[in-house]
């Protein structure tokens, strides 16, 4: 279930620019490290699967390493012990370590000095690394270290301001009781996957759930039951359809899913999945046991999202009418 784009950890920074990160001032930051340390260059680097990026580099023309550019992640530098590690890390002479001599920064371009120290996510997931080198050794004091981690902290207080900005979105677009999608994260969610399945030639199909008799479980059970029985449907949906498909609680006792297939038949059996899942569900959570009316629509039309939401809820209620006659 596509829901948590907003906050993605595992992508480079500078490929997805974010507003509320001042590049400006990172910049400055990085320049100021090299300025005091007396360096030829410093820098802020990201890690992810694809390996280590260079954010942000120290504009001085001895700077061999312009922003952008990217390191496997296998490669003996020193930023991957630190991700590694998750500690800070002084190289004073990086001649007199052996380890060092498989890394390209010192055997190809002569680097000898290297301090960093680990920069985090707000979520403690390690974002890379801020460090100086030099090409001469080095003998760094305790306040040169204090420093360092200072001027980190400016760089993880905006890093956590993505983090909170992503929070809100994500609060914004969640139902809190079922934890599924609101109306209006559907609508947003599912028009993206509307354009990615006309991109990659893929056939989708809208399921509109709605409970039966939903106001006499209320009545007869209380309302907390009644909630339990939407967090349930809630996590029903979600372990029934694949991550990539997009589920959402678009009324009070409504839900909606807009799943992948490959041939036709697959729809009816996602919707015999779902059924059959509460058979099984509410006697482990001792609910009261309830049926659901489920309604399918095609979505491979140009129609829009609304659209397609209300030829899904006809259908569904038709199916509710044959039930009730
Ligand atoms: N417990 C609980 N009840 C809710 C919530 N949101 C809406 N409801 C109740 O859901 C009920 C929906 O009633 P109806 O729309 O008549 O639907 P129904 O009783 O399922 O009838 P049919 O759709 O015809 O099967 C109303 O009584 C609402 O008060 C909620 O978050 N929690």
């Amino acid at each position: 279930m596509t829901q948590n784009a907003t906050f993605n950890t595992d992508t480079f920074l500078l490929e997805d620019p974010n507003d509320l990160i001042s590049t400006d001032k990172w910049q400055r930051t990085v320049n100021l490290l090299a300025k005091v340390f007396d360096a030829p260059a410093s820098f802020l680097v990201q890690y992810t699967q694809k390996g280590f990026q260079v954010t942000i580099a120290s504009d001085q023309a001895s700077n061999p390493y312009p922003a952008g550019l990217i390191v496997e992640p296998e490669v003996n530098i020193f930023c991957r012990r630190i991700v590694e590690t998750r500690q800070q890390l002084y190289v004073s002479n990086a001649l007199l370590d052996s380890c060092w001599d498989s890394n390209p920064e010192v055997h190809n371009d002569g680097f000898r000095s290297y301090l960093g120290v680990p920069v985090f996510w707000p979520s403690g997931e390690p974002f890379g690394t801020f460090c100086v080198m030099d090409f001469k050794e080095t003998d760094y004091q305790t306040t040169y270290l204090e420093l360092i981690r200072h001027l980190k902290d400016i760089l993880e207080a905006d890093l956590s301001l993505i983090g909170a900005y992503a929070e809100m979105q994500k609060l914004a677009i969640t139902d809190p009781l079922s934890g599924v999608n609101n109306r209006r994260g559907f609508d947003i969610l599912a028009e993206q996957r509307v354009k990615l399945a006309q991109r990659t030639d893929t056939s989708l199909g809208l399921l509109y759930l709605d409970v039966d008799n939903f106001k006499a479980i209320n009545d007869k059970h209380g309302h907390g039951v009644g909630d339990d029985v939407i967090t349930l449907i809630g996590m029903v949906l979600t372990q029934s359809v694949r991550q990539s498909d997009v589920i959402g609680r678009v009324g009070g006792d409504e839900f909606v899913a807009l799943v992948m297939y490959d041939a036709k038949e697959e729809l009816a059996s996602v919707k015999h999945r779902i059924a059959a899942a509460f058979c099984s569900h509410h006697q482990l959570e001792r609910l009261p046991v309830f049926t659901v009316s489920i309604g399918i629509t095609d979505a491979n039309s140009s129609a829009s999202i609304g659209e397609l939401l209300d030829l899904a809820d006809r259908d569904m209620l038709q199916r509710k009418r044959e039930i009730m006659d």
